[in-house]
């Protein structure tokens, strides 16, 4: 199977002694992962050291096979990211500030920029300001930039935060639409059971900085009337950091 992602033995120690501790983990080509966990877990750390924003004490990242240590730019190179918050400008409309973002790509014009605007669905409110978009509509702008050049991975910190019902189906429709069509593999983090339970393929569940355990949905849903009730029963067994 072609690994997208490979996580190995990640740890991270802050000085007040939270972080992560020795991750390990891997991801398939066009699967769509879940990050689960409460806050303070971990995930945030775990995915900035995934795109290189921070330096792990140990362990390693492979993205589409290369190392993010050894090999940064081309394991960046197929990778889009929306880590903590995307803060586009707000005087500026959306074309505008994907302009910006592209100058970052060799490959990225205009027709690029429609497309991802396209793809998310905001391309009637291009040439509209960012200071009058709605949290939805911000959110598939920040989307439309982790697209923008193209990424095979798409890494998404917490993408469901503050958006309301629709807004949440929207984004989990486009998501599921993204690796169907185009095989994109998701990473994406979350402390939002239902969500992760209606969007994700695999799940792994993050607490106090350790992975309890990593499977399937479709496994977990066998076994467990919901995601919650296995998230809860892991916690429950594994939970004691
Ligand atoms: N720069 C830092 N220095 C010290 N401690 C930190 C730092 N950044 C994060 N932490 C701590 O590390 C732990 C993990 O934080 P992290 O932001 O990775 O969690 P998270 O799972 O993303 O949480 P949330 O869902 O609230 O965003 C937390 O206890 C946090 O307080």
């Amino acid at each position: 199977m072609d690994k997208a992602i490979v996580i190995e033995n990640l740890s991270k120690k802050y000085k007040n002694n939270r972080g992560i501790q020795d991750i390990n983990l891997e991801i398939d080509r066009g699967e769509i992962f879940g990050f689960l966990g409460p806050n303070g877990a971990g995930k945030t750390t775990t995915m900035k050291i995934m795109v290189g924003l921070m330096k792990a004490d140990k362990g390693d990242v492979r993205i589409n096979g290369y190392s993010i240590s050894k090999d940064y730019e081309q394991a960046m190179k197929n990778v889009g990211c929306i880590i903590e918050n995307v803060t586009p400008f707000p005087y500026l409309t959306a074309y505008e500030n994907m302009k910006l973002w592209g100058r970052f790509y060799d490959d990225v014009d205009d027709t690029r920029i429609d497309k991802s605007l396209e793809i998310t669905g905001i391309i009637k409110y291009k040439n509209e300001k960012i200071k009058n978009y709605s949290l939805g509509m911000k959110q598939r702008l920040g989307i439309a930039i982790a697209i923008l050049s193209n990424p095979n991975v798409v890494i998404l910190d917490e993408p469901f935060n503050g958006l309301d019902v629709e807004g949440m189906v929207k984004m989990r429709e486009l998501i599921i639409r993204l690796s169907k069509q185009y095989k994109t593999t998701f990473f994406i983090s979350s402390h939002l059971v239902h969500d992760i339970e209606l969007t994700c393929d695999k799940v792994g569940i993050l607490y106090h900085g350790k992975l309890l355990n990593i499977d399937s949905t479709q496994n977990i849903l066998k076994n467990y009337s919901s995601l919650e009730n296995y998230y809860l029963s892991e916690v429950d067994l594994n939970g004691d950091a």
